[in-house]
């Protein structure tokens, strides 16, 4: 997945400038709906403290002479997992002056097993200001893995302590947990397990678990979210949570323990729903089908055309052998040509947003699934284009350095030497040439750069300026000296007669369409009075609401 900013359209409504958004949005998020602030996101993400806003209140702390102080919280900030997790941001939140009413943060939440999702769920539980109770069968032994802040205890020890149960532990196992029975009469459990496979059980795993305990209310809920992303994520605002139960009481006890660990949760229905809830995290697509499907097809295309163009055509045409193309010459015309359509297609969808953005007159508008799947898909477009790049380059350094290269050149000289030609200089060959190569190591020197930065490591020890430069800026400006590569390579082959085998016009021709679209685009939305328009929108103003901001 993105690392960061797979968006950073949007702006910072406390500083109120364009375009700086806080570095922790996290793939997922569409341009359209969320910005940093606390107040302006979703229910549950009240919770994140945004880097953006600590960094100045860090400078805020140090202006009044605390500088040491601020500097060591940045740094306790910086260790924590997740930046904001250690804080627990909600506990303070809907109950202030009704001292009779439990706070849903102050809460004693238990959780049975203590595996991964276990130990990611405690940690974001103490963080929300929940208690956390752990139930294990080792309690000793397990212990040293989850915050201080949580007990861990025997399993019967841990539900006594509390009424709502997140049971996490396989459906495999569920039966070991029937001794709990009595102790569990009357709480709710909820269900977080996934299955290996779609529909590999008659009854979903929360039915199960209901049918092994009767006197309990079951909710299924918590199994889409990843034991990363509760540690990690989640606070986007848009990690949504699918809930399901027979009890509207129990669901809504639920609803609220993910709103307040920053989940945006979502009414399923009733139990038979779970089947379908469990079945989801398996039919999610991962991040790179898509892009390396995409990747392959451009392939198949262009590695047919050329195939006919330079191969097909003059065996049918002429009867010439030149089938020893296809390893090199057909690939290394195929590679490129993929390479660029893709890069191309990193940075059209931003345009397609910002269209999206100006012709409706607002950021708060949510783009179609499929503009939204294409946002979140754009880092592994453009690694996938960096990567048929890569290959294009060393392909063609290596194109002299064939045997059908030296044959070729040598019958050149000879017929040369025949005709008497002494001066085969063409001035303007050598600076096309010339030109188009070192603008082409430019061009891939830039992509390198934007595939380093999406390491997470140097994503993670870039800010949100440098990164977006880099991401947006820079690689626009490698899809412009792509371009430039193109177009001084093809030069004027386009007009050429003996160019077009089989009415079929060169390949580059072919791929320059949506790059300029795109370049040029991203030019008309430099223009001030768009420009003007599209901070305005990306600032919070709507047509139609004019006055509001
Ligand atoms: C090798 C490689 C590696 C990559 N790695 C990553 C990665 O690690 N993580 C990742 O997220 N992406 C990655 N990408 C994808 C891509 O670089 C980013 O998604 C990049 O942010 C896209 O830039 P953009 O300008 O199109 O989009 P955005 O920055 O999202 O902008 C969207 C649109 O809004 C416009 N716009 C933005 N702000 C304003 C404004 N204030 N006024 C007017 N117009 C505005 C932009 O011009 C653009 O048209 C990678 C790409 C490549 C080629
Ligand atoms: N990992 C993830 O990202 C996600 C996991 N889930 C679901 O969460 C549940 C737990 O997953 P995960 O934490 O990854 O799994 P783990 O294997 O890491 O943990 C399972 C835990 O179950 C407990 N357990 C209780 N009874 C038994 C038993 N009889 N045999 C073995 N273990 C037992 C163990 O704790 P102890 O020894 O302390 O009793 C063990 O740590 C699963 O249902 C899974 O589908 C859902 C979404 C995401
Ligand atoms: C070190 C970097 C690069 C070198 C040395 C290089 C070299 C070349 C060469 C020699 C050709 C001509 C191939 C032939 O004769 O068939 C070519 C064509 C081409 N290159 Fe590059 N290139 C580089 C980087 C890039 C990059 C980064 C892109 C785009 C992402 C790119 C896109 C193209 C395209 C689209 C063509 C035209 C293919 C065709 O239709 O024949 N190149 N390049
Ligand atoms: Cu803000
Ligand atoms: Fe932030």
């Amino acid at each position: 997945m993105m690392v960061k900013h797979s968006a950073m359209v949007g702006e910072c409504c406390s500083t109120g400038t364009p375009q700086q958004l806080c570095s922790h949005r996290v793939a997922g998020d569409s341009l359209s709906t969320q910005q940093c602030c606390p107040s302006s996101r979703g229910p549950g993400v009240a919770s994140g403290l945004c880097c953006w806003h600590f960094l100045i209140l860090t400078a805020w702390l140090a202006s009044w002479g605390r500088f040491a102080t601020s500097l060591f919280w940045l740094k306790q900030y910086r260790r924590m997992p997740g930046g904001d997790m250690a804080k627990p941001l909600l506990g303070h939140r809907s109950t202030e002056g009704d001292p009779s009413v439990v706070p849903a943060a102050g809460r004693t939440i238990g959780v049975l097993g203590s595996g991964d999702f276990a130990r990611s769920l405690a940690i974001r539980l103490v963080c929300s200001g929940f208690k956390v109770v752990v139930g294990s069968r080792n309690p000793k032994r397990k212990a040293c893995l989850f915050p201080s802040a949580a007990e861990v205890t025997f399993q019967a020890e841990a539900v006594k302590k509390t009424d709502v149960i997140f049971v996490a532990v396989f459906r495999e196992h569920y039966s070991t947990l029937c001794d709990l029975a009595d102790v569990l009469a009357g709480k709710i459990l909820v269900d977080v397990s996934n299955n290996t496979e779609i529909n590999h059980h008659k009854e979903s795993n929360a039915e199960y678990l209901a049918s092994l305990f009767p006197a309990c209310t079951v909710v299924k809920g918590f199994n889409v979210v990843s034991a990363w992303t509760l540690q990690s994520g989640a606070r986007d605002g848009n990690k949504q949570v699918l809930i399901c139960s027979n009890s509207q009481e129990a669901k809504r006890t639920v609803a609220e323990i993910a709103q307040i660990m920053g989940f945006t949760p979502v009414d399923m229905g009733c139990m038979s729903s779970a089947c379908e809830i469990e079945n989801i995290p398996l039919r999610l697509l991962p991040a790179w089908k898509i892009p390396i499907l995409l990747a392959l097809g451009l392939f198949l295309c262009f590695f047919t055309y050329n195939l006919v163009r330079q191969v097909i055509h003059p065996y049918i045409r002429e009867q010439k052998n030149k089938f020893y193309k296809i390893p090199v010459e057909v690939v290394n015309t195929t590679l490129p040509c993929v390479a660029y359509v893709m890069l191309s297609l990193v940075y059209l969808p931003g345009v397609l947003a910002a269209c999206s953005q100006l012709y409706y007159g607002t950021k708060y508008r949510r783009f179609p699934d499929w503009l939204d799947q294409w946002l979140q898909h754009r880092k592994q477009i453009g690694l996938l284009s960096f990567f048929c790049a890569a290959l294009h380059a060393v392909y063609s350094l290596c194109l002299p350095m064939r045997r059908s290269h030296r044959y070729q050149l040598i019958e050149t000289a000879v017929k040369q030497a025949m005709e008497k030609k002494m001066n085969i200089w063409v001035e303007e060959e050598v600076w096309r040439m010339e030109i188009y190569i070192s603008v082409g190591i430019i061009a891939l020197g830039l992509l390198s750069l934007l595939a380093i930065t999406s390491l997470p490591s140097i994503a993670n020890s870039l800010n949100w300026r440098e990164f977006s430069f880099i991401q947006s800026t820079l690689g626009f400006i490698a899809l412009v000296t792509s371009t430039l590569h193109t177009l001084t390579y093809g030069w004027s082959r386009a007009f050429d007669e003996n160019q077009y085998k089989f009415y079929l016009p060169p390949t580059y021709t072919l791929t320059l369409l949506v790059p300029c679209t795109v370049i040029l685009a991203k030019v008309a939305f430099s223009l001030p009075c768009i420009q003007h328009r599209l901070q305005r929108i990306r600032r919070g103003w709507e047509k139609g609401r004019e006055g509001t901001l």
